[in-house]
């Protein structure tokens, strides 16, 4: 059977300057993916030693894949700006190019150590101005990004991709280099697995809690059907495994910091998997409707993700009501 390459699917977009971007994107994540093989070899595992600006202790790799990512958008015509979940502000890079990149270089920092699933996220969304770039002008909402995806570091690599016609999967083969159109995502409307760090159940809101106390009662409770539960504690992960096979993931709003409602960044974590979950036939929510509708405040901005089969996120959304 072949397997239809992507650079040669990626001419058959209509906008070029995108074509170009995503190839860069997915041969940056191809390099990404060498570093992490060779893992404790490469002397690359570990803390780096300082935090980022949202307080978190960046991982080596956390570093590494950014100055990877940003030195080759940094080169990639078509693109004039970037934000990462790494950097502190939006870098600047060409006034006169037309598309805004934001990625959060290595989502699943965690797992690094364990030689577990990490992968990398990132979302295109439309210049808005031909003069300097600013921070405001990446505030779109969701519903603008002309394309967005990850890369799966895994036990094979995988890109997902949407460019608002459906998802796509590759599978990167280690003898060609090229990564191979594998399958499409489909997320059924019904499921009977759920992802969530129950750990932080005390936390919840009461809708929260009293959703997943019904998942949890099983074929005896008002469901009438026995869950499972999986937390790979990666969303690129958690989200990859519902675009393959179905199911809901949530990392909901809790009182721990109120400073933080939720954990999941809004323009490098919620928006590309919210486009991606759509394209796959799911939905994707904050207690308030679609987060593909939300207008961003910050570029840093937290928010409460319910995402997967429609069925159990409008039951989750409708119970806050
Ligand atoms: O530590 P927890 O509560 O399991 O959180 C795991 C979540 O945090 C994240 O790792 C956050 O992403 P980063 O690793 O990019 O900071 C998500 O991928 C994941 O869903
Ligand atoms: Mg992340
Ligand atoms: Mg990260």
């Amino acid at each position: 059977m072949s397997h239809p390459i992507l650079n040669d699917q990626l001419q058959s977009l209509d906008d070029q300057g995108l074509a170009t971007t995503l190839a860069c994107l997915a041969d940056t994540c191809k390099t990404i993916s060498q570093q992490l093989k060779r893992g404790e070899l490469a002397g690359i595992l570990g803390a780096a030693g300082n935090e980022n600006v949202q307080g978190e202790e960046q991982k080596k790799l956390d570093v590494i894949a950014n100055d990877l990512i940003k030195s080759a958008l940094g080169a990639c015509e078509p693109v004039r700006g970037i934000a990462s979940e790494e950097e502190d502000d939006v870098v600047g890079l060409r006034e006169s190019a037309g598309l805004l990149v934001t990625f959060d270089p290595l989502d699943g920092s965690s797992n690094i150590d364990i030689n577990s699933m990490v992968g990398t996220i990132f979302s295109i969304l439309p210049g808005q101005s031909t003069g300097p770039v600013t921070e405001a002008e990446f505030l779109q909402p969701g519903r603008n990004q002309v394309a967005a995806g990850y890369v799966l570091y895994g036990p094979s690599t995988m890109l997902a991709l949407t460019t608002g016609n459906g998802v796509d999967m590759y599978t990167l083969d280690p003898v060609s280099g090229d990564f191979l159109l594998t399958r499409e995502a489909n997320i059924p409307e019904a499921t009977k697995e759920f992802a969530i760090n129950m750990s932080n159940q005390r936390f919840w809101a009461p809708a929260v809690q009293t959703y997943i106390a019904e998942l949890l009662q099983g074929a005896e409770g008002p469901r009438g059907k026995n869950y499972n539960m999986r937390w790979v504690a990666a969303m690129v992960a958690d989200v990859h495994r519902v675009l393959c096979r179905g199911g809901v993931f949530m990392y909901p709003w809790d009182q721990r910091d109120p400073n933080k409602p939720g954990k999941l960044r809004l323009m490098y974590e919620a928006n590309p998997m919210g486009f991606l979950v759509e394209q796959a036939g799911g939905q994707c929510c904050t207690p308030e409707g679609p987060i593909l509708d939300l207008q961003p405040e910050k570029i840093h901005q937290r928010v409460p993700v319910i995402l997967g089969a429609a069925e159990e996120v409008s039951r989750c959304v409708g119970m806050h009501s």
